[in-house]
């Protein structure tokens, strides 16, 4: 039987959910992911494709479909083959998506695929009458549970407003060299249309020179609500000297391969393990479930319902099984508080024309801000050596994250680590 490999050679180290190896990809199909019934003259076939070139095992998901008639229009096509049959992308291709509202449980109807820069790979439903849906595809097989599904639906059954309801999933085994895995393959959600993410929110109002410190507060006392009802909702833990031992070294870690494969950072390196070492010896709090990736990309501020957190997935780049495993809440902190200065970094970085304020007296008024909300709900102003240390890991994870994918914006992490690190 033909497989889609050699075009999937070609076409899949370019998409935006590829991690980037640092080595040339070395592609190979595990196996295909039963799909289901066809559509009439589609074929649709579900990949579980592994990359030999990554330093640990990932196995993408790669929904395609093949067809001998062409195409329907707007369906991405990813090549032909020998036998003349056209393959396409999935997601953008009506006979998967109309297979994956099945799986679900979902009314099928009209789907496009959500653009923007994503881990993931995101289809909004539309059915006719009914509200709409947004389900996510995840292109990580990953076994076992997925906290973005766990979190997320702890959340919404226990009555927050601060994500959307959770729909369905949909789940699988896949091959694996030794045997099967299985975990989800896709998570349907309450889509809230019309709204745009806070990121870009916030590059206007920053490149406006408008007033964002009431936004900022808000979104501080939803964090807390959120990270309130997740000590609640799952098991929270003394951060004993293994824990301790486990996150401190996940530090040190992402330095190492910081250093590697960001030459600049060398000449911050001891400053940097002086506020690492300066944060192992504070006081640390509970360690309780988090988000694990939080920044302005990931909130969406709804007229009438506050705040909405998205994507419980964890930073994409670090092992699921730390991932899964009780945190410190101040990484979240940490993270939006990088993400502000990302809005000001960036604004800078690309000097654009129309900035009527300025961008670095924004992002530290959004910053006091969304500590004093935060503090309005626990009654204590995150600060301190831990806090430090989080933020320069997520500055030394964002250095790779975008030496790997967008080096133009490596600028922006690298004078962060440099203020951080201090003297
Ligand atoms: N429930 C939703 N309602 C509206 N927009 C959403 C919803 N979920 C995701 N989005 C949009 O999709 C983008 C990517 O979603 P996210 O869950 O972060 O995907 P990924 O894991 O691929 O990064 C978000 O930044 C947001 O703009
Ligand atoms: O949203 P994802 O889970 O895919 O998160 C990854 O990509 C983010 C970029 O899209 C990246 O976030 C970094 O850039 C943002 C601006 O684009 C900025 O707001 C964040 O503060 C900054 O960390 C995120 O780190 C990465 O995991």
């Amino acid at each position: 039987m033909a497989t889609a490999l050699p075009l999937l050679r070609t076409w899949l180290p370019r998409q935006r959910w590829y991690s980037a190896a640092g080595e040339p990809p070395a592609l190979r199909i595990l196996g295909e992911i039963p799909a289901g019934a066809d559509d009439a003259g589609a074929e649709v076939r579900i990949y579980a494709v592994a990359d030999d070139a990554a330093p640990r095992e990932i196995v993408y998901q790669v929904p395609v479909v093949l067809r001998s008639a062409p195409a329907p229009t707007g369906t991405s096509v990813i090549g032909s083959l020998p036998d003349g049959r056209v393959v396409t992308d999935g997601p953008t291709d009506p006979a998967y998506t109309t297979l994956l509202a099945r799986a679900i449980g979902l009314p099928a109807g009209d789907a496009e695929v959500l653009r923007g820069e994503q881990s993931n790979t995101s289809v909004i439903y539309r059915p006719e009458g009914e509200p709409p849906v947004i389900c996510k595809v995840y292109r990580r097989l990953e076994a076992g549970s997925n906290p973005d599904i766990e979190l997320q639906s702890a959340l919404a059954a226990a009555g927050s407003p601060h994500v959307p309801a959770a729909l369905g999933t949909w789940e699988s085994a896949w091959t694996v060299p030794d045997g099967t895995a299985s975990g989800p393959l896709a998570f349907a959600q309450e889509f809230l249309p019309g709204v745009e993410d806070a990121w870009r929110v916030a590059l206007r109002s920053a490149a406006a020179g408008a007033d964002f410190r009431r936004d900022a507060e808000e979104l501080g006392r939803a964090t807390a609500e959120v990270h309130l009802d997740l000590a609640r909702l799952f098991p929270v833990s003394e951060p004993g000297p293994a824990a301790r031992s486990t996150l401190e070294s996940a530090w040190r870690r992402r330095l190492t391969i910081a250093l590697d494969e960001v030459p600049a950072l060398a000449a911050h390196r001891e400053r940097i393990t002086r506020r690492y070492d300066a944060a192992a010896s504070a006081r640390w709090p509970a360690l309780q479930r988090i988000h694990g990736d939080y920044h302005l990309g990931q909130v969406l501020q709804v007229a009438g319902r506050g705040w909405v957190l998205l994507d419980f997935e964890g930073e994409p780049m670090r092992p699921m099984e730390e991932r899964r495993a009780p945190d410190l809440a101040l990484r979240d902190i940490a993270g939006m508080l990088r993400s502000f200065d990302y809005v000001s970094g960036s604004l800078v970085l690309g000097a654009p024309a129309d900035v009527q304020g300025n961008p670095t007296a924004w992002a530290s008024s959004a910053r006091a801000a969304f500590l004093a909300g935060y503090a309005g709900v626990t009654g204590d102003e995150p600060a301190g050596a831990l806090l430090d240390a989080l933020e320069l890991d997520k500055a030394v994870y964002e250095a790779i994250y975008e030496a790997r994918y967008r080096p133009d914006w490596l600028g922006i992490p690298l004078a962060a680590i440099e203020r951080l690190a201090g003297v």
